[in-house]
C-alpha cells in the first residue's frame, strides 16, 4: 500500500538519502517531486545504468521521469498514484544512488 508521505516524512527521508550520495550532487525535493542530474562518463555509461534502473522501476512497479543527453540523465521521481511523494521514490532513488557508475 503506497501512501503519500507528509512533509515532515518528505524532509527527514531526503535527508537520509542525501547521506549516501557519492558524486556530491544531492537530490532536491520541488513540491511533489524529487530530482537529480546524473552524470556518467560518456552514453553508454548513462544508458547501462538507465538500463539497470528499468529493471528495478518494473520490479518496484514504480517508473522515473527522466531526460537524457549524451552522458547525463536528469531524473524526477514522483508518485501518480497518490499525488505526491511516497516511500517507493525514494526506494527508487537509493537503487539510483547504489548503482551509480560514473
Ligand atoms: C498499476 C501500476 O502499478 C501503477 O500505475 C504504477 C506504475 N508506475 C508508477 N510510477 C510512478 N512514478 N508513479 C505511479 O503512481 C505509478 N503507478
Amino acid at each position: 500500500m503506497t501512501e503519500k508521505m507528509t512533509d515532515e516524512q518528505v524532509e527527514a527521508a531526503l535527508t537520509t538519502l542525501n547521506q549516501m550520495v557519492e558524486d556530491g550532487v544531492a537530490w532536491q525535493r520541488e513540491g511533489d517531486k524529487i530530482s537529480k542530474t546524473f552524470k556518467f562518463k560518456s552514453f553508454i555509461w548513462a544508458f547501462g545504468w538507465m538500463s539497470q534502473m528499468a529493471i528495478w522501476a518494473e520490479k518496484l512497479k514504480h517508473h522515473p521521469e527522466w531526460f537524457n543527453v549524451y552522458n547525463k540523465v536528469e531524473v524526477s521521481l514522483t508518485t501518480h498514484d497518490v499525488g505526491g511523494l511516497s516511500e517507493l521514490d525514494f526506494k527508487l532513488a537509493e537503487k539510483m544512488e547504489k548503482y551509480q557508475s560514473n
